[in-house]
């Protein structure tokens, strides 16, 4: 397959072929008007409301699907680094549920009231399809990663030196945008990568259009916050 030979000869990983390939797809998920106006300060408030209260649900259905793809792990991975690394993810959502539970409240938002937005029920449907037993490992940890990695991308470009972001959202951007988070995502990169190393054509490819799936996800979840523009 000629992209496996590009990933080889260049000798950078297959994630990262298909990041250049699809390059302005995941600039759309990652420098999203939302996040650009983070970053230069001209956020509307009621947009990050909305994101907020949207993403609160969303973190709820991430739980289950990040326990399947530990679930996974443990059954197909031929190295036991990787259940500590998703493991890692897993356990540090308790306390991402905790944080939007007082943000929220700092923001007066009623979280018990919020209702999921299409393209956030569209977004967890996917997460549902991914829990299958029928999705294989390699196909699933693709898109724990990409999930991850495009908050990781997006934040962090809000909290780069010459940012203007309001001090009041700084703490939402540092969550993801930090560096811990950054060495975790590189973490589930290399094991996406030395899976997508080792698969079928045909893994490969349901690899790559999962990714392609998730990122657009990510851009139709970004835009739901323009209602309120
Ligand atoms: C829509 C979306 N994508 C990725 C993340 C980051 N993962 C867990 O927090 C998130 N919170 N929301």
């Amino acid at each position: 397959m000629e992209e496996k030979a590009k990933a080889e000869e260049k000798k950078i990983g297959m994630t990262e072929t298909w990041l250049r390939k699809h390059r302005l797809l995941y600039d759309g998920a990652t420098r999203h008007p939302l996040i650009l106006s983070i970053r230069d300060g001209t956020i509307n408030i009621a947009s990050f409301k909305t994101w907020l209260a949207q993403d609160y649900l969303f973190v709820r259905a991430f739980v289950p699907f990040s326990a399947s793809v530990l679930i996974k792990a443990w059954k197909e991975s031929d190295e036991s680094g990787d259940v500590e690394v998703i493991l890692g993810g897993v356990a540090s959502l308790e306390d991402e549920i905790s944080w939007f539970k007082r943000e929220a409240n700092k923001w007066g938002i009623s979280l018990s009231d919020v209702v999921p937005q299409q393209a956030n029920i569209n977004y967890c449907r996917l997460l549902e399809k991914l829990m299958s037993p029928e999705v294989e490992y390699t196909v699933a940890i693709t898109a724990f990663w990409a999930i991850e990695a495009v908050y990781q991308e997006s934040f962090a470009h809000c909290i780069e030196e010459g940012s203007k972001t309001p001090a009041e959202l700084k703490e939402t951007c540092m969550r993801w945008g930090n560096e811990g988070f950054g060495q975790y995502c590189q973490s589930l990169q290399k094991i996406a990568d030395r899976r997508l190393q080792k698969a079928s054509d045909d893994e490969l490819k349901k690899a790559e259009v999962m990714l392609l799936s998730v990122l657009e996800h990510e851009v139709e979840f970004w835009n739901m916050s323009r209602g309120n523009v």
